[in-house]
């Protein structure tokens, strides 16, 4: 993706909410999905882990036992924003892996059930599809790769054989996700490791969210950042919450009870209970 075609689709792009796109580009399918006729959908839908366990291949040691939870997903008026929180060593990392599909569960399901009017199962649970969760690992701006912010963004993308389509509708994917996090003030061709804490965080943050996914996985997104910084990020993921179902793995819990909806601790061997906030 040239820069230069970035710079064309942002002077002529206006702020806007991010909407879920009918339309989202998927760079590793290096296709363009069309838009299908909406159907009128009630009831809601949820993020369903059942029973998890989880012991990383050639060991005897489960880090997760039985982990049962659900997070109802994005609806219209109302975006649930789960934390978990606990111990260090507990087992979330590890949950957040499962969940964004890095490792598979040894036994469980981690799926997304739909539910009808009458608050019953309207339909079989779906596998929860990894290309359905954007994951934001701690200290992200440690893996940054590229000399500039489009480069980082745009890394994996395809570069060649794509058709024009496929570009423009990636540049404006590109453009959204910049305009949603607030980094449309800065040069696409500023190295992203010139940028503060907070910006940098914001920078990972769109990475995800050029596709938008169903559920935002955050691991520790205040760790590391001066007091600024946090509060900046605490901001910005107010307003995503307006958007995204989000699940957040933290041990900032004053600077995000506000935003908590569903909470849950994780005790050591990886038992995971529901539990409010301690604070
Ligand atoms: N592949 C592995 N093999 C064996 N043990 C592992 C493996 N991966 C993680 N562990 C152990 O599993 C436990 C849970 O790790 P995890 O990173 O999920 O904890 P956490 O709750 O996220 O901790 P923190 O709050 O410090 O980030 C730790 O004791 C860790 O050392």
């Amino acid at each position: 993706m040239a820069t230069s075609s970035l710079s064309t689709v942002q002077s002529s792009f206006n702020p806007k909410p991010l909407q879920p796109s009918p339309q989202r580009v998927s760079p590793k399918l290096n296709s363009i999905r069309i838009p299908q006729n909406h159907s009128v959908h009630c009831g809601y839908s949820c993020f369903e882990v059942k029973d998890v366990s989880y012991r990383p291949p050639g060991t005897e040691l489960n880090l997760l036992n039985k982990v049962t939870f659900s997070l109802p997903e994005r609806r219209q008026l109302f975006n649930p924003f789960g934390l978990i929180f606990g111990q260090s060593g507990s087992g979330k990392t590890t949950l957040l892996q499962l969940l964004s599909g890095i490792n598979k569960p040894t036994s469980g399901s981690i799926c997304v059930q739909r539910y009808g009017n009458d608050g019953n199962p309207d339909q079989l649970p779906e596998q929860l599809s990894p290309e359905k969760v954007g994951i934001v690992f701690q200290f992200p701006e440690r893996y940054f790769v590229a000399d500039t912010i489009a480069d980082e963004v745009t890394f994996g993308w395809p570069r060649r054989k794509s058709s024009l389509q496929v570009r423009e509708h990636l540049a404006l994917n590109l453009q959204r996700a910049v305009n949603w996090v607030g980094l449309n003030g800065v040069s696409l061709d500023k190295d992203p490791h010139s940028l503060s804490g907070g910006y940098k965080r914001r920078l990972a943050l769109a990475i995800q969210l050029v596709e938008v996914p169903d559920l935002l996985i955050l691991d520790e997104p205040l760790a590391g950042l001066d007091w600024k910084a946090r509060a900046d990020v605490v901001k910005l993921l107010k307003h995503l919450k307006k958007e995204l179902t989000v699940l957040v793995v933290s041990h900032d819990l004053k600077e995000l009870a506000a935003l908590v909806d569903h909470s849950w601790r994780m005790e050591i061997g990886g038992f995971l209970r529901e539990e409010l906030l301690p604070v």
